[in-house]
């Protein structure tokens, strides 16, 4: 499982004009189990290459803001994601422009060379994405008052002008919604432990979760990309004990095969 850039060859590069690489994203809610799904699906196929969620790039931004004695720049290194969960209202208008300028590097980099040559289908998995970006955590931030009304007016235009120049590049084919109660991701956040998130509560689960479910069950979220307001989801059942149990990873491994075999 990499974030890393692939060098193309003539065909590689007409495989993927010619659609043959699938690009997919998982979705669902604060540790649902994305990332261990994700290591799930990269062991299980060689065709298969997960992109993860940019998270320590949110966790470790340097900033060189003033001078020692010696008149050396000082850097300093700024946790934007505890930041924005330490005072949302101040930060998550930053953060959201940054965390969906990660994910669109992300979407934006060429597949690995391996892919090019693969015989099966291959696939491009993403741990969320540029749409879950805006449809479900700025969003979200915008209804609770964290995103003012011209930070969300701004955030929309960006958005959308990035994702209709970038066009294909940032297409998907397909979307994996993995799916389970908030008290279920409350239980697993609680057991993952991850210092930023200390003051996370049910209630901010609960809003997230009615927004995956308003866009990918609903589908009454207002989307403004054509192709994606018809891409077809896969929904996981995600309460299940997929981390060890293997029975139940046999049969989500078979659900994803199926599922991008049809798109
Ligand atoms: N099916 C499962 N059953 C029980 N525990 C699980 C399951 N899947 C993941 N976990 C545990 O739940 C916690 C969160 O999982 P993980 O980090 O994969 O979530 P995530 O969806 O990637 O989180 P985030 O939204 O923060 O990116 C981890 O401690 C993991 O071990
Ligand atoms: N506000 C906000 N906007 C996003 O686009 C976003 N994407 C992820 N996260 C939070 C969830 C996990 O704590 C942690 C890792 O997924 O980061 C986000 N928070």
């Amino acid at each position: 499982m990499a974030n890393k850039t692939g060098k193309q060859s003539f065909s590689g590069r007409a495989r993927e004009t010619a659609g043959q690489i699938k690009r997919v994203s998982i979705e669902g809610n604060i540790a649902v189990g994305k990332s261990t799904f994700a290591r799930l699906l990269q062991s299980a196929c060689p065709d298969w290459e997960v992109m993860t969620e940019p998270v320590s790039m949110w966790q470790n931004i340097q900033t060189a803001n003033s001078k020692d004695s010696q008149g050396s720049p000082q850097t300093t290194v700024s946790n934007l994601l505890q930041m924005m969960y330490q005072d949302p209202a101040r930060w998550s208008y930053t953060f959201q422009t940054y965390s969906c300028m990660s994910r669109m590097r992300t979407q934006l980099q060429p597949p690995p060379a391996h892919l090019l040559t693969s015989v099966g289908t291959a696939v491009q998995v993403y741990e969320r994405s540029v749409y879950s970006d805006r449809y479900i955590f700025a969003l979200n931030m915008f209804e609770l008052g964290c995103i003012s009304p011209i930070e969300w007016a701004i955030y929309q235009d960006w958005h959308s002008l990035l994702v209709e120049e970038f066009g294909p590049r940032v297409e998907l084919e397909g979307i994996i919604y993995l799916r389970a109660p908030p008290e279920t991701c409350l239980k697993r956040l609680q057991h993952r432990g991850r210092a930023e998130e200390e003051g996370v509560k049910l209630d901010y689960l609960e809003m997230l979760h009615v927004q995956h479910e308003r866009w990918l069950v609903e589908k009454s979220t207002e989307i403004h990309f054509d192709k994606l307001k018809n891409i077809p989801v896969l929904e996981l059942d995600a309460s299940a004990e997929f981390q060890s149990d293997p029975v139940v990873q046999e049969q989500f491994i078979s659900k994803v095969k199926n599922f991008f075999s049809s798109l």
